[in-house]
């Protein structure tokens, strides 16, 4: 078959209509106009006189001439809303704080000046200095993310506000603090600072660059980031005045200082994801800003702080009573401090304003009209049951039939997209040859050698250059090196890059060149059910707030075209908003680190959406058969521990056994290897032809197998990769990689290429494992776990087996005895539950889930199969699988606790 036959066959016909570009947010529009589809020629993507299979595939009825419609303004559009400069009723008769502002200085004037935001950056200084917090809803790509933070940076606000507060600052003698002085302006050193917090690290890290770009400034100094395992920012913190931070980092920071005393404005960006990190911060900020608030008139703490008190069970009113004093006692060293009111501000393109106006009452909400540039919305005609075949299909035409513009693809996961990148290959292989061929390999080379060592991603179908087309791929599992590829310009040589990505670029980011988005319309989410304590990744549709955040990828360097793989009447059924993530997964390390922050009865903490009080009740479970509480769900010394630790506390509690067991260095390996997925490279894993790689792989995978199975195994890589292989962190000398070159080891590329390890995965495993090797060493005096990581079994792996064990307690599974194994038992086949057991079935102990080894697992298909094994995971796909499998003897369980 021809590959034109594959892209165009006519009963795959994506048909398409156009909707109005949409200045309005697509979650807030009430009126819809339906339209008439008949067929016509000449959309946006159409080619102008481009060919009949083309038309036949895309059709612009409202604009035939393929013509961007004229950009309506909000106000024609959008809901009715306050002007930027209103104000709330209760800020009348509140002392009003006049900010001046400078005018724009920097590299980038004219942009900045040309966004949307730019004409209202002084009524939004002066509404973020007068109100607690303010909710800004503006569209995808009109500045919020990177002006907003730099005019309150510009801008006397944080600076005026400090002063102002240490001048009402009472004098030693009235307070209890020792540590307050009246000498010089000590009190100025709080409330300096902007955190800017995102979902995700791509766009925290992104983000900070552009804006330090924008400001003329290096990055890490004035502007920095801060994500897990990577931290720009100026440890001192005096120089960073603007820090974008994943929520998580600064729901860490929040753990050691309640009262975010550094900040002076928090701006919580992407409100809308409602991430589980940032649904716990926003009551977390809640809670600060309440505490250092300086207005009489509302300085009713619990109000603020306990917004549900009314409608909160009985049993819970203790609790409350608790919390509230804490809270005082928080504010008490707030004014003690002078430490200045927190002003919050909220921001996203698709807000649920109303939910967030009851959350934080009094606010002020400032509706920003205008987009950039226009985008055309697209739909097909027909459902697509294949989407990744839809996306095949209209990726190859918007290269066949438009002159320029990069394609960024939105699909659920790294798989798809990992097969959807094979597929286009193959497909644009078969193209023409593109006018420019000339240095195809020479560029596919440059960009494997930019990404630093990453010697496997051209032969697993990662970033290549095909045809003259650059293809990159983009998920959260890839180590930050390799997701920065798909945000740099193309390189010479290259007409066109296609980007193929997870929603890890759903929100915040710009990619550069970006002209197209096609959306599959689905994504993969967490699911967690608290009757049997089983979390899973499920398929499902996005909501209609995602979709717009998608389409809000195009329209920002320049005009541009969403593709909608489904149809119109498929969108308008999606829901409006995504289910909060609180309300769907496993909560023990968010309860462990609420209980962290001091917050006495997690069941009370003020969350925008209070999460299955279940939930919270088997997350207490969990942590305290861990001991990570006391009886009375107290925070225990070892709890205090595992908070510090940036795990899942039953990895935390695993590398916590370890200093006991004298194998800190071993479990230090382990947990890095688990927090990287995908270390194996499996060819042929989705059951294309991998001309017979799939059976060198596993040949290659087989010298690491330990008989124990998962954990050793990945421990084997590891010490083997040290052992073989050199990997340089990117910027040392190249005299140092010949020198150890000469000692007879191997490339890091040559050698995951040829034991068929994903090098991106385990640079990821080992930098992971440094930045816990820090932290536990780090002495408790500066927040660490003043652990020995030095410390090691070596070859005494008994040891190694026994802290696993004990490490792993709460999730050992029996195997599962079979019907012949079971003879003279007289039970019938079936056995009393219908269940009818196979060799290599297991029984969970907790939950008591019938579960199989994962066919990926070293464990799979082992004869006989051990009686007892730990597993690091639990899977629901077709069947109910454990992966991360290691055999034990039932004995060390109690040995190891
Ligand atoms: N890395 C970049 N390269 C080029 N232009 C950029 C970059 N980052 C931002 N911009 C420009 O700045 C504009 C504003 O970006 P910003 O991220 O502040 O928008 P936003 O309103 O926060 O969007 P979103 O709601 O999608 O997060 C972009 O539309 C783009 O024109």
């Amino acid at each position: 078959m021809t590959m034109d036959d594959t892209i165009y066959d006519a009963s795959l016909d994506i048909g398409i209509a156009v909707k109005q570009t949409t200045p309005e947010l697509s979650t807030t529009k009430s009126k819809k106009k339906k339209r008439k589809r008949k067929r016509s020629s000449g959309s946006g993507i159409d080619k102008p006189g481009g060919d009949d299979e083309a038309k036949a595939l895309f059709h612009d009825e409202d604009h035939p001439g393929g013509e961007i419609p004229r950009k309506k303004s909000w106000e024609e559009h959008g809901p009715k809303s306050a002007s930027p400069s209103s104000q709330h009723p209760e800020d009348v008769g509140k002392q009003h704080v006049t900010i001046s502002m400078p005018p724009l200085a920097g590299m980038f004037v004219k942009e900045r000046s040309n966004l949307p935001v730019y004409r209202h950056r002084k009524e939004l200084c002066h509404l973020i200095a007068n109100n607690d917090v303010v909710l800004v809803v503006a569209e995808t790509g009109s500045g919020k993310s990177t002006q907003i933070p730099a005019y309150i940076s510009e801008s006397s606000l944080l600076k005026k506000a400090a002063t102002l507060s240490a001048k009402s600052t009472p004098t030693p003698s009235s307070t209890t603090t020792k540590t307050t002085t009246k000498s010089k302006t000590p009190h100025q050193k709080y409330g300096l600072t902007i955190s800017v917090t995102q979902p995700r690290r791509v766009a925290a890290i992104t983000l900070a660059k552009r804006v330090s770009d924008e400001l003329g400034c290096l990055p890490g100094t004035l502007v920095g980031h801060r994500v897990r395992f990577d931290d720009t920012t100026d440890l001192r913190g005096t120089i960073t005045k603007i820090i974008y931070a994943t929520d998580g980092m600064l729901l860490r920071e929040a753990m050691v200082d309640p009262l975010l005393r550094r900040y002076g404005v928090v701006v919580l960006d992407e409100a809308h994801e409602r991430s589980l990190q940032t649904d716990v911060l926003f009551g977390v900020v809640k809670r600060a800003m309440c505490a250092r608030r300086r207005d009489e008139k509302n300085d009713d703490g619990c109000r603020w702080v306990n917004g549900e008190m009314d409608g909160v069970a009985m049993d819970t009113a203790p609790s409350l009573e608790k919390d509230v004093e804490i809270i005082n006692k928080m504010r008490q060293e707030a004014v003690n401090l002078g430490i200045p009111p927190l002003r919050v501000v909220v921001m996203s393109a698709t807000l649920d304003v109303e939910t967030f106006q009851r959350f934080f009452p009094g606010s002020a909400t400032v509706k920003i009209p205008g987009r950039q540039f226009p985008v055309q919305e697209v739909y097909t005609e027909e459902v697509q049951e294949d989407y990744l075949d839809a996306a095949l299909k209209t990726a190859i035409q918007i290269h066949k039939y438009t002159d320029d513009g990069d394609v960024l693809i939105f699909l659920p996961g790294q798989d798809e997209i990992e097969d959807l990148a094979s597929l286009l290959k193959t497909h644009l292989e078969e193209l023409e040859p593109d006018n420019t061929p000339s240095t195809q390999q020479g560029v596919t080379k440059d960009i494997v050698q930019n990404i630093k060592g990453i010697g496997t991603s051209v032969h697993s179908g990662n970033t290549m250059i095909v045809n003259g087309v650059l293809i990159c791929v983009l998920y959260a599992a890839l180590p930050p090196d390799a997701q920065m590829v798909a945000f740099r310009p193309k390189p010479e040589g290259c007409s066109r890059k296609i980007i193929l990505s997870t929603n890890i670029a759903e929100t915040s980011v710009t990619l550069d060149g970006i002209k197209y988005v096609v959306d599959c319309g689905k994504h993969k989410s967490r699911e967690y059910s608290s009757s049997t304590g089983m979390e899973s990744l499920k398929l499902s549709n996005i909501s209609k707030a995602q979709a717009a955040q998608r389409m809000g990828r195009a329209g920002r360097v320049s005009e541009g075209i969403c593709l909608r793989l489904y149809p119109e009447i498929a969108f308008d059924s999606l829901e409006e908003t995504t289910i909060p993530e609180i309300l769907r997964v496993n909560l023990a390390h968010v309860v462990l680190q609420l209980k962290a922050m001091g917050i006495h009865d997690p069941r009370c903490f003020s969350f925008l959406t209070p999460p299955d009080p279940d939930n919270i009740v088997k997350s207490f479970e969990l942590l305290s058969a861990l001991g990570a509480v006391d009886e009375s769900l107290e925070l225990t010394a070892y709890g205090k521990e595992m908070s510090k630790l940036p795990l899942d506390p039953v990895f935390a509690h695993l590398l916590l056994q370890s200093e006991k067991f004298e194998c800190v260095s071993e479990m230090l390996t382990v947990v890095g290897m688990l927090s990287a997925e995908n270390i194996f490279f499996r060819p042929g894993r989705s059951g294309e032809d991998s001309g017979g790689l799939a059976s060198v792989g596993a040949a290659a995978h087989r010298r690491f197998a330990s008989h124990e199975g998962d954990l050793p195994s990945l421990l084997n890589v590891y010490n083997a990769w040290k052992k073989e292989a050199i990997y340089l962190q990117p910027g040392k000398s190249k005299k140092l990689e010949k020198k150890k070159l000469s000692s007879g080891k191997m490339l890091h590329g040559d050698w995951c290429k040829q034991n068929f390890i994903s090098g991106r995965a385990l640079v990821r495993a080992h930098d992971v494992r440094s930045q816990l090797s820090e932290l536990a060493s780090r002495s408790v005096e500066r927040n660490g776990l003043g652990m020995n990581v030095d410390s090691s079994c070596a070859a005494e792996m008994t040891t190694f087996f026994k802290c696993i064990s004990g490490g792993l307690s709460l999730q050992v599974a029996s195997r599962v005895p079979t019907p012949e194994q079971q003879q003279g038992s007289r039970l019938s086949k079936a056995g009393k539950s219908g269940f009818i057991p196979s060799r290599g079935q297991y029984k969970t102990r907790l939950g008591g889930n019938f579960v199989s080894v994962h066919p990926t697992s070293f464990m799979f298909g082992r004869n006989p199969p051990p009686k007892c094994v730990v597993y690091t995971e639990l899977l629901q796909t077709s069947k109910l699988y454990i992966r991360g499998v290691t055999q034990i003897r039932e004995e060390w369980i109690d040995e190891g606790r």
